[in-house]
């Protein structure tokens, strides 16, 4: 019997606890504050930071939208994160991906303070993780999102065979370092690889994140095994994940869908994030 995670159950459950955590501090008269940027009007990017921007205000705390046009310049850019980076009641910044062409991505992440870096997409948070150190740094919200699915649904990670479909900067890498700091063996393969199927029936834990919709069918999938979406494609106006869900949830033992699955738990960690940020300010 297949079990179908429940990203929205666990999404709101710890969107709970980081409700929680906001009350304690505005009690110590704090207020965890996030800024979103957003260029542009890409209609997935202004849905996501909306929703983004929603989830923060249902929690009580600062969020502020800062919108640029399609031709921003990276100078203004650059501007609005310095003063972001020196505003005391800014806790978080987020500049939404993907970018418009004509901007440096690179030089705009690493304008960012790493103690403010929510995504934990600059050099410097990469490099801890990357390294498993010890101690407080913000890490990309999707992986960390998986993590805690993961550990929701699954005794434990350790020796664990894990595949990762996908070598995204955003998703995979920083999902893979996670996991092999959990003693996780993870193997990294992608579109390019000979033989996918080879490494897809060997993994315990399948994670999916390609950009090809329907791409896993059930033959490529170990029974029992652990799937996790990470796709999010629209086509004729649906959302549909990676894997092909129907077929794959005859064989799969924990299977998260596309909506509802790995979506609700980027957005819930990018709040605990930022509660993380706030109160790691306050002690170092
Ligand atoms: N700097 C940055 N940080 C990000 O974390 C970031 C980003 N840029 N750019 C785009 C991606 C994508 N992303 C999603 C967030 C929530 C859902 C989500 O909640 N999805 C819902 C469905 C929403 C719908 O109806 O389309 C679900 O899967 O159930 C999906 C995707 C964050 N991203």
């Amino acid at each position: 019997m297949v079990n179908i995670i429940d990203g929205h159950n666990i999404a709101d459950k710890l969107n709970i606890e980081t409700k929680n955590r906001v009350d304690e501090l505005k009690k110590k008269g704090i207020l965890p504050g996030i800024v979103v940027i957003l260029i542009g009007e890409n209609p997935a990017s202004v849905l996501y930071t909306r929703m983004k921007q929603q989830t923060a205000a249902k929690m009580g705390m600062h969020s502020v939208l800062k919108k640029f046009p399609e031709d921003v310049s990276q100078d203004e850019v650059l501007a609005a994160i310095q003063e972001y980076n020196e505003d005391p009641t800014v806790n978080a910044i987020l500049v939404q991906l993907p970018l418009p062409k004509h901007l440096n991505q690179t030089e705009i992440i690493e304008a960012i303070d790493p103690k403010k870096d929510v995504d934990g997409f600059n050099s410097s948070n990469v490099g801890k993780l990357y390294n498993n150190e010890k101690g407080n740094y913000p890490v990309s919200c999707t992986s960390r999102g998986i993590m805690t699915l993961l550990h929701a649904y699954l005794d434990q990670l350790e020796g664990k065979n894990v595949t990762i479909i996908g070598r995204s900067i955003l998703v995979s890498r920083p999902l893979q370092s996670l996991l092999i700091n959990e003693n996780a063996t993870v193997t990294m393969v992608s579109l390019h690889t000979d033989n996918i199927d080879y490494y897809t029936k060997h993994a315990d834990i399948l994670v999916v994140a390609a950009g090809k919709p329907n791409l896993i069918k059930k033959e490529q999938v170990k029974p029992g095994a652990t799937v996790i979406d990470v796709g999010i494609n629209k086509i004729n106006k649906h959302l549909v994940g990676d894997v092909d869900f129907d077929d794959v949830k005859e064989v799969a033992g924990f299977i998260t869908p596309v909506p509802g699955g790995v979506g609700p738990m980027t957005i819930a960690t990018l709040m605990q994030q930022t509660v993380d940020l706030t109160e790691w300010s306050l002690i170092d």
